[in-house]
């Protein structure tokens, strides 16, 4: 686990009550996370909006971290 990175798609960001990416991000503490690569991405799963730039940023950062021998870390938004 310690060199995973994380993914959180904040969903139903197309509804008028949504709960924003920032407020998903203060209720997960990923704030405080110091030691990893994470990224929070907002979508809209009926439509499909924000799936494949969350899975964008995926890809290309398990790219980076392979390479960097798994030392990067550090939050992404
Ligand atoms: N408008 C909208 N509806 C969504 C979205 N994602 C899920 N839903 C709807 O929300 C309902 C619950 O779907 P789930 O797949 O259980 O989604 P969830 O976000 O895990 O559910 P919650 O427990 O409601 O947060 C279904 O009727 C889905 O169609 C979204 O991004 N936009």
């Amino acid at each position: 686990m310690l060199n995973s990175v994380i993914l959180v798609f904040a969903n139903k960001q197309d509804m008028r009550s949504y709960v924003s990416p920032l407020e998903v991000c203060e209720g997960l503490g990923l704030l405080d996370l110091k030691n990893r690569k994470w990224h929070i991405q907002g979508t809209c799963a009926l439509q499909g909006d924000g799936l494949y730039e969350g899975l964008d940023w995926l890809s290309s950062t398990l790219t980076e971290v392979r390479a960097a021998g798994y030392s990067s870390v550090g939050p992404s938004f």
